[in-house]
């Protein structure tokens, strides 16, 4: 009824770049932040983050762990660091705050950009009668769920907090979205998995969800179905058979 096999119960949704147009926000922060520390580091001539680096390194992994893989693509070691580092320290916890401090900068001044068709998704989920959660990397979930109006539609919440707190792997490795299927009471296969990023897909994949969703928000099609896509959409409208625009 909505784009999914019938013995689904439950949808797992991503957030930024799923529900939100955060995504592209992130990927911003990060470039200012990795551009900035390389730059500081290597001098002008230094070699800046691409997107590919965000899609294969950065996006949908918990913030820490998105500096730590980036910093390995390009054989860079930094100290851990603490969670209190400042955001001018060449460490990973001061890198991953001075991306914070950019990215709660840039949200607050353009807003969460809920997209329109997953606002219509989310009612059509809940008008059939599954059950919602949000699996997300991002310690800043509730803020920007409160900010995009979507907060009434979930039932559970498992956020870069959560990860944290129960020492869950994060993306790619499937635990996060585990616990999701677990907060809502069903089985991995009875629930459907929504990801924008690789990793996201992945984690799906191996993690035996009964459907995994792709939304390709970065030309990227390809790449999630070979990551573990089911189905790749490029706005979630389209699984309810339109085009996304308002009747
Ligand atoms: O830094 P935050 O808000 O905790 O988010 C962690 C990650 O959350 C994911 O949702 C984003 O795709 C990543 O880009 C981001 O880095």
């Amino acid at each position: 009824m909505i784009g999914l096999p019938d013995d689904i119960t439950a949808c797992l949704f991503d957030l930024d770049g799923v529900l939100t147009g955060t995504a592209a926000l992130h990927r911003e922060a990060w470039k200012q932040t990795f551009d900035g520390f390389l730059r500081e580091r290597d001098g002008d001539g230094f070699r800046p983050f691409t997107d590919a680096d965000y899609a294969e390194y950065v996006d949908g992994r918990p913030r820490l762990d998105g500096v730590r893989s980036f910093l390995a693509s390009r054989g860079i070691e930094l100290p851990e660091g603490g969670p209190d580092d400042p955001v001018t320290e060449h460490t990973v916890n001061g890198l991953g705050n001075r991306k914070n401090h950019l990215v709660l900068r840039i949200i607050a001044e353009r807003g969460p950009n809920p997209f329109e068709g997953s606002r219509r998704y989310l009612e059509a989920a809940r008008a059939a009668g599954l059950k919602i959660a949000v699996v997300t990397s991002s310690a800043n979930a509730q803020a920007v769920l409160d900010a995009a109006g979507f907060t009434p539609f979930v039932q559970a919440r498992i956020d870069g907090l959560v990860i944290t707190r129960d020492r869950l792997r994060g993306k790619p490795a499937p635990d996060s979205f585990v616990a999701g299927a677990k907060a809502l009471g069903v089985e991995p296969a009875r629930a459907a998995v929504f990801e924008d990023a690789l990793a996201g897909v992945e984690a799906g994949r191996a993690g035996h969800f009964g459907f995994v969703v792709g939304v390709n928000r970065a030309n990227q099609a390809e790449a999630l179905r070979a990551h573990g896509a089911d189905v790749v959409v490029d706005d979630l409208a389209e699984l309810l058979g339109d085009t996304g625009e308002t009747a």
